[in-house]
């Protein structure tokens, strides 16, 4: 008997790792003009589309009836043709290369695909989500501004069942593979599966390695947190580790990279606050983080201690930003947030 999700896990790591060359190759020679501003203001290049170009169509192929809730859509590709073949070039040129590492050719790899079916299988990503059955969310390129920054960002998969996360998959191209040596090998891939546990593969392949949280006191943990202040509200995450006597300097990074980071141990709590404008998170951005975190032997819930609901549609509806860390502080990091954000109001 196969393991859990076996295929499914082979399919969405060789999906991921794809989108991760190409999102490499794209920084290296994006030029001016590939960068969009999307209605919300936030920025969107070719890398994002055509990576969930790639991804959608490896799902598709594989699974064609699993619904899939990705960032992007293709309305601002089929306006402008520059940026459509470009695109549809970048994704043909990921999708043709030669089978690597576990591929399977009924994936359909390697075949040229027209415009068309790119531009649909962008769309493919406009499920609107909900509570029942299977579906897949897609964030191509999380993190897009630490993407154009030439800093961290990540390529995010995870299956959900009955809008629970069952498998995540997260690429990480500009990670070091080891905190203590930040200089050295670049390339993580974090991989989740329900009660299978979290393991960490390089890039290149290899071997994984189990991930397992440390078991850190409040003394010794310090905050991963997002380098955009709009993002979340990192002075309410500041007087945090005031309340709790944490010393360290917060860990800024963009993406879901944080969440690779805590599982390993490089961090001991993930924090994203809301910042009072009224910003509804979006599921991509967490699910498989939030799997990654419970099978490592952490915790996540938003700051009110309640869990994320990943049945609401697009977005984690009204849901009180993110607190992800071990489960023996857990409960003291809620308790400030509380008294921070009570301070707050005042
Ligand atoms: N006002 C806001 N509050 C919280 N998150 C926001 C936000 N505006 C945008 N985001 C989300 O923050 C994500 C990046 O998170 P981080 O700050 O941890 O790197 C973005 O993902 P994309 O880059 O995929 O668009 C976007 O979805
Ligand atoms: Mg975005
Ligand atoms: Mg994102
Ligand atoms: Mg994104």
């Amino acid at each position: 008997m196969s393991n859990y999700l076996d295929i499914e896990q082979q399919v969405a790591i060789a999906a991921v790792r794809r989108a991760c060359t190409l999102t490499t190759a794209v920084f290296n020679n994006l030029v001016k003009g590939e960068t969009l501003v999307k209605s919300d203001k936030s920025p969107v290049t070719v890398a994002d589309f055509s990576a969930q170009a790639v991804i959608n169509t490896i799902l598709t192929s594989a699974f064609p009836t699993d619904p899939i809730v990705g960032e992007e859509d293709a309305a601002d590709l089929r306006e402008n043709s520059e940026l459509r073949s470009r695109v549809v070039g970048l994704a043909n040129d990921a999708l043709g290369r030669e089978l690597g590492l576990g591929e399977i050719a009924e994936w359909g790899l390697g075949r040229i695909r027209t415009e068309q079916e790119l531009l649909d299988a962008i769309d493919r990503g406009r499920y609107e989500g909900g509570r029942k059955g299977r579906m897949w969310t897609l964030d191509p390129i999380d993190g897009t501004k630490g993407f154009l920054r030439g800093e961290q960002y990540a390529v995010c998969l995870a299956l959900l069942v009955d809008a629970r996360v069952e498998l995540g998959v997260i690429g990480c191209p500009n990670l070091p593979q080891d905190v203590s040596n930040p200089s050295g090998p670049r390339g993580c891939i974090f991989v989740a599966v329900r009660g299978q546990g979290a393991l960490q593969y390089t890039l290149s392949g290899g071997s994984p390695v189990p991930l397992k949280m440390p078991k850190l006191h409040l003394s010794e943990l310090n905050l991963l947190e997002s380098v955009e202040s709009a993002h979340a509200a990192l002075g309410v995450n500041e007087r945090v580790a005031q309340i709790l006597g944490i010393t360290r300097a917060p860990t800024r990074m963009d993406s879901q990279a944080k969440y690779g980071a805590l599982a390993r141990g490089d961090g001991g709590v993930y924090l994203r606050l809301p910042t009072g404008v009224g910003y509804r998170e979006k599921i991509w951005d967490h699910a498989p983080g939030a799997l990654l975190i419970e099978e490592a032997g952490g915790i996540i819930s938003d700051g009110h201690g309640e869990p994320l609901d990943f049945g609401l549609g697009r977005t984690l509806g009204e849901n009180f930003g993110v607190v992800a860390t071990g489960k023996g502080v857990h409960s003291q990091i809620l308790k400030a947030v509380r008294q921070a954000q009570e301070e707050a109001k005042k």
